[in-house]
């Protein structure tokens, strides 16, 4: 029963949060939104107010309609609409950072340029299309003092944390195979959605497949070594020429010391009997020594997840001692979070410390987003599918 409530009031505070009182005696970090984009107001806006010291002062869209439309509704002080809205928005000397939700494709032309504009940039996940431009991205950043990114949320979250510490303090045992699975129903994203869209960066291996990767290396602790084997369903063309453009994907890797590693995603799971949808299913399970730990719900912990850890003799022992466990608050003492506060919200207080100059709880370095595109990429290699294209676009720029 207290589960239950407790999953009311997460869902609720989450869909409407909690507002604190914004700070006068320490300066504001003011962000700008590239795109009217669907995941902003989970990731970003929704966050701000219940942050004291973080507010969304400016939009940006194709349209000025569109970005009217979004402002008023958000109240978003600033709307920036039409061709060349995106760089007027950069150049407005009123905005610190930058979120960038376009489609994966732009994520590097404009994240350089939001860098060449001074602004911090909180990246959406997959960084770019390819690890050679996300390398840049986070050198450029470097290089002018900025801080970048990738918005791994659930990275941030205390529940991914407390499953790795569970790992770590070795009470199952070495690590021997771990399996990352995201899975949606056909219906998800419409056909024309950027997720299917070559050009735009599109695929599943760039877009659910990006957290299953980054999953499988955080638990892990390191890279894989190679891929084994991948293989996809994919994107049915218009006009019947191979589709590069994957629906799901299954990827084994070999990591150092014998073990591997399986990621399953599907965007477009078939229905059961023709009309039946799947439950989504968002599953981390690792398989030790000497027993076997099951995250529900890595990706979104905030909502609802169970940690299940059993320990035993995973290989068929059917009396494994089981326990579950639940983290929606760090439990460090004094460590920043709510019940309530989604990986969003962490996210935004690890990003806003940094800016601010302060040392986060927790940070994701630049070798994480360029490693995590690079397997990805090499999964793409795999399937015979290739890389995402470069974006033509250069630094300097004119
Ligand atoms: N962290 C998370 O939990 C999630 C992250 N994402 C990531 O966020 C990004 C955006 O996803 P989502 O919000 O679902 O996507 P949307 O399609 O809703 O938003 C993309 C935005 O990109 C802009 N855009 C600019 N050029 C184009 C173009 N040529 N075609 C289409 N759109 C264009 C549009 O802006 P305009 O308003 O100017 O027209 C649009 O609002 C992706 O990188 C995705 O991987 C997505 C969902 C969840
Ligand atoms: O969290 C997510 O789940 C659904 C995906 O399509 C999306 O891009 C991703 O970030």
């Amino acid at each position: 029963m207290a589960s239950i409530y407790g999953f009311v009031q997460r869902l609720y505070k989450a869909s409407v949060p909690p507002r604190c009182a914004k700070s006068t005696d320490s300066p504001m970090i003011r962000f700008g939104i590239l795109g009217a984009a669907n995941i902003a107001p989970a990731a970003l806006l929704k966050p701000v107010l219940s942050h004291p010291e973080a507010v969304v002062y400016a939009v940006a869209a194709r349209s000025l309609e569109k970005a009217q439309a979004f402002a008023r509704k958000h109240s978003i002080e600033k709307a920036y609409g039409g061709p060349t809205a995106y760089q007027e928005l950069l150049d407005d000397p009123n905005v610190d950072a930058i979120y960038n939700p376009l489609p994966n494709g732009l994520h590097y032309e404009w994240t350089m340029k939001a860098l060449h504009a001074g602004k911090h940039v909180l990246l959406e996940k997959p960084s770019s299309d390819t690890a050679d431009e996300t390398r840049e991205m986070f050198e450029y950043a470097k290089s002018k003092g900025l801080v970048l990114l990738e918005a791994f949320h659930y990275r941030f979250h205390p529940a991914i944390h407390r499953v790795k510490a569970i790992l770590d303090n070795g009470e199952l045992g070495a690590i021997k195979h771990v399996e990352v699975t995201m899975k949606l129903p056909k219906g998800f994203a419409a056909d024309d959605d950027i997720r299917f869209n070559y050009e735009l960066g599109g695929g599943i291996m760039m877009d659910m497949g990006c957290y299953t990767v980054n999953c499988l290396r955080y638990i892990l602790g390191t890279d894989p070594l190679e891929v084994l084997s991948s293989i996809s369903d994919l994107m049915p063309t218009n006009d019947g020429s191979p589709s590069k453009v994957d629906t799901g994907t299954t990827a084994t890797f070999a990591f150092p010391g014998d073990a591997t590693g399986t990621v399953t995603c599907h965007m477009r799971v078939p229905y059961m009997l023709g009309f039946i949808p799947h439950f989504p299913t968002i599953l981390l399970t690792v398989h030790c020594e000497n027993g076997e730990l099951k995250m529900f719900n890595f990706v979104m912990p905030s909502m609802y997840h169970t940690i299940e850890v059993s320990a035993g003799d995973w290989k068929g022992n059917k009396s494994m001692k089981k326990r579950i466990e639940k983290v929606y608050k760090p439990t460090e003492p004094g460590a920043k979070g709510e019940e309530w506060w989604t990986t969003y919200r962490y996210q935004l207080e690890a990003f806003v410390d940094k800016v601010k100059g302060l040392t986060p709880e927790y940070w994701l370095p630049a070798e994480d987003a360029i490693s995590n595109m690079t397997w990805v990429e090499k999964v793409y290699e795999k399937t015979g599918l290739g890389s995402r294209p470069q974006s033509n676009f250069k630094l300097p720029i004119p």
